[in-house]
């Protein structure tokens, strides 16, 4: 057994709608280690907050994690053992007026997680609570412990939901595009304050985003999401350095800066498709700018690429010696298939 703190295998969740199946997640295997933040990243509806709501077991109705295994410090999650781990894994959501209750004081939502999950009551539970609220950086926190919600501003919002799950004392912190909402120069000190405390906590931190430049910054590992599945998995820097997947070359082009010449950013173009069957093809391959005949035919499995130490994954024909077609050259996919 592995002493991952979080060990994600095969997991399917779906959503069961009254016309078709939703294959939201499609077997996507990932661990977290203490101490290491893991990056999903992907665009909207690939089905990166489906993987974070199975992990916290919060899929809600019509949708059912259908199949895999979801193991916490090696207990099995998966058939409703969410119960004993409550506090052990938490979420900050990229909303925070959604995280936090508009009628109850700040101080007040902190101090029930404490109670719930530290046992602390009473002068202790609102001392710990002023506490926690100067760990994650909010100026007067004595004061501000008995403010409301509304009286916060974005950041200071988001801190204070950060505060409520720190009061849980989790091991694995899951953040669902924590920072989407907030303004650059804010976005910059909440995701410096994740990493400080995640430091200082030794927390497994489960990181989603649309954005590369914020994978870039914050994660140890990386996970590329696309309909559902897992197309691309590496470090952080083997990924920047050597992308393999022709769908994590079209998300890097799109960082500002990255490519050469233009002020237009490259996009792909297209949408992630849904998922409602099992695959017999790649699900990326009709906005592929490198398919070949078989990537409608097969569906890729994950093979191993690049840096044979680096535990390096894609999924994809292009790098399957089974098939005809080679690699592109090095460079990026760009607009309409050009190789820029
Ligand atoms: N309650 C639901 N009922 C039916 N289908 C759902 C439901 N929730 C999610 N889905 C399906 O799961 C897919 C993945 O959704 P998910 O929210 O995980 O995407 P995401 O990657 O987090 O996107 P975003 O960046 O927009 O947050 C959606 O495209 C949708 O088809
Ligand atoms: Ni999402």
């Amino acid at each position: 057994m592995s002493d991952a703190l979080l060990e994600v295998e095969n997991l399917r969740t779906v959503f069961h709608t009254e016309k078709e199946t939703i294959r939201a997640v499609d077997g996507v295997s990932f661990d977290v280690q203490r101490g290491e933040t893991v990056g999903l990243v992907g665009e909207s509806g690939s089905g990166k907050s489906v993987t974070a709501r199975s992990v916290l077991g919060l899929v809600e109705e019509p949708g059912v994690i259908e199949e895999g295994s979801i193991e916490f410090c090696g207990d099995e999650l998966v058939g409703g053992n969410w119960d004993e781990h409550r506090g052990d894994i938490a979420i900050v959501f990229q909303d925070p007026m959604n995280s936090l209750n508009p009628v109850y004081t700040v101080g007040n939502q902190i101090k029930e997680a404490l109670r719930i999950h530290q046992g602390l009551r009473g002068q202790e539970a609102t001392d710990a609570a002023i506490e926690l609220l100067e760990d994650v950086g909010i100026p007067d926190a004595a004061r501000r412990v008995s403010e409301y919600p509304h009286q916060f501003s974005g950041g200071m919002r988001q801190r204070a939901v950060i505060a409520i799950a720190l009061a849980c004392d989790p091991d694995l912190l899951v953040c669902d595009e924590p920072t989407t909402a907030l303004d650059v120069t804010i976005q910059a000190q909440i995701l410096e304050l994740l990493d400080e405390l995640q430091r200082e906590e030794d927390l497994g931190v489960l990181f989603i985003t649309h954005d590369m430049g914020v994978i870039e910054e914050t994660t140890d590992r990386v996970n590329v999401m696309y309909a559902g599945e897992f197309v691309e998995s590496a470090p952080v820097d083997e990924l920047f350095d050597a992308p393999k997947h022709p769908y994590t070359k079209g998300l890097l082009a799109s960082i500002p800066g990255r490519t050469a010449g233009g002020d237009r950013l490259p996009t792909i173009e297209g949408e992630v498709p849904t998922s409602t069957s099992e695959p017999t093809e790649c699900r990326f391959a009709p906005r592929c700018p490198h398919a070949f005949d078989a990537c409608r035919e097969v569906h890729p499995e994950r093979i191993a690429v690049g840096d044979p130490d680096a535990d390096h994954e894609t999924a994809c024909l292009l790098y399957d010696d089974e098939f005809e077609e080679s690699p592109p050259e090095d460079g990026v996919v760009a607009d309409g298939g050009e190789t820029v």
